[in-house]
């Protein structure tokens, strides 16, 4: 008989697509009662721990919103925590599954594990999953004997899937009754289905509800994404010469992992702490001129006497595994680009506050002669009078750089969730 989920005992299972998805949630962050005990698992530390309780938080779409992931996790640690300790799930461990996005059979075989108890006394040891899966994982057990080992596996326990639809019907396949709802972000929901297991009587009202609901309706709830995935984004960040458009980039490297930053062809010199292939690539004027000549650049210009351009092969291979690209040019190349790309790429120009401090900038950078820095102002004067042709424009004001990334990555989310996606063909 399936037991409604407010009276089936839970517990809390940690499996992690790899052991640093976890590894790379800082708990400190979000509680100083949370520690981060294992590889993939994370502790939650209760003066109150009576019995095993724990619930199931399954996030998919990791690898391409680690973002969701992680506020998904800071929802639900800080919810936990902000518990008073008797209203606490009575745990000594508070972990996190975190499901795939994608291949099915990856999740399957990762739970298929000898035994329950087996699992069970894996998930007691908070050994790191990755490292268990290696060791038992049966190759070629079919697919549905697999599910039927999961579903074993997590009988009994309740599962809240927060996460995308694969993760939602993985979950509401094979623990059926439990609750499930289909977007990570969506720490709302989350909530309401914590508090609906933590607390019996308005769990068990809530699953009534919602079996009254879909019995109304005639048809079951879906699952089913509501909306395709967004499409990848080709992001191009300009600016005048000296407003930071490698100090943001660099910065941006670091809190958005997951997008690909194009890595501009040079014909300058190298500069004090510059790797070839990682800042630029550093080329002659020859080989520039050869990809000129194949058709091989998205743009190029020569800017103050050296040319500057964006290999296209890079941008078509990252569009066609649905990576977002970031392009660093200045203003005459994003107008290059906005004639090729139109308004399927998003335009944003950087800005210093005032022009002083642009000038100060650029001095206190050492890199440009006094003749070169009339050159770059001057320029940057007229470059200002093109900002009608981008979509955002960024103030970098000093010593605000965190701020600027902030408002960069702000605009990527706003554009992903735009109604009509940006559509990008090289
Ligand atoms: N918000 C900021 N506050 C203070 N200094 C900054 C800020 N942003 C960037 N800088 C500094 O300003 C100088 C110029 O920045 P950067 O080299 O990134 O500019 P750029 O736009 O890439 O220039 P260019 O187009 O000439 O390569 C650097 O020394 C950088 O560290």
């Amino acid at each position: 008989m399936q037991l409604p989920c407010s009276q089936i005992p839970f517990e809390f299972y940690a499996v992690a697509l790899k052991p640093c998805n976890v590894k790379s949630v800082d708990c400190h962050k979000f509680s100083n009662r949370c520690i981060v005990a294992k590889q993939s698992c994370v502790s939650f530390n209760s003066p109150s721990i009576c019995k095993k309780t724990s619930i199931g938080l399954a996030m998919s779409y990791f690898r391409s919103r680690p973002q969701y992931t992680h506020s998904a996790l800071k929802y639900l640690i800080s919810s936990v925590c902000s518990r008073p300790e008797q209203s606490l799930p009575c745990t000594s461990r508070l972990n996190v599954n975190i499901l795939p996005d994608s291949a099915s059979s990856l999740l399957l075989r990762r739970f298929n594990t000898n035994s329950v108890q087996d699992f069970k006394a894996f998930n007691r040891s908070g050994a790191s999953f990755g490292k268990r899966a290696k060791t038992s994982e049966k190759v070629g057990t079919p697919l549905e004997a697999r599910a039927k080992n999961t579903s074993e596996l997590i009988r009994g326990e309740s599962v809240v899937s927060a996460g995308g639809a694969l993760g939602c019907s993985l979950i509401s396949s094979l623990a059926p009754g439990c609750a499930s709802s289909t977007e990570v972000g969506s720490a709302a929901v989350a909530e309401v289905m914590f508090k609906g297991e933590i607390n019996e009587a308005n769990g068990l009202k809530q699953t009534q509800a919602l079996t009254a609901v879909e019995t109304a309706l005639g048809t079951p709830f879906s699952n089913s994404p509501q909306v395709p995935p967004p499409k990848p984004l080709v992001i191009v960040i300009s600016g005048p010469s000296g407003v930071g458009k490698d100090a943001v980039i660099k910065r941006l490297q670091e809190v958005r992992r997951e997008f690909h930053f194009v890595v501009t062809a040079t014909t300058r010199s190298k500069r004090p702490g510059e790797v070839d292939g990682i800042d630029y690539y550093f080329v002659t004027k020859e080989e520039f001129r050869k990809l000129i000549d194949d058709k091989e650049l998205l743009e190029f210009a020569l800017v103050y006497g050296d040319y500057k351009g964006i290999p296209k092969q890079q941008v078509r291979d990252c569009i066609s595994k649905g990576l977002d690209v970031v392009l660093r040019v200045d203003v005459q190349g994003a107008a290059t680009i906005r004639s090729i790309l139109g308004s399927n790429a998003v335009f944003i120009f950087l800005v210093a506050e005032s022009e002083v401090a642009l000038v100060k900038r650029l001095a206190e950078r050492k890199t440009e002669s006094i003749d070169k820095m009339v050159l770059r102002i001057a320029t940057a004067r007229e470059e200002l009078k093109r900002l009608q042709e981008f979509d955002y424009v960024v103030v970098n004001a000093d010593g605000q750089l965190e701020k600027t990334v902030k408002t960069i990555c702000c605009i990527i989310d706003a554009e992903k969730a735009r109604v009509l996606q940006r559509t990008v063909t090289i």
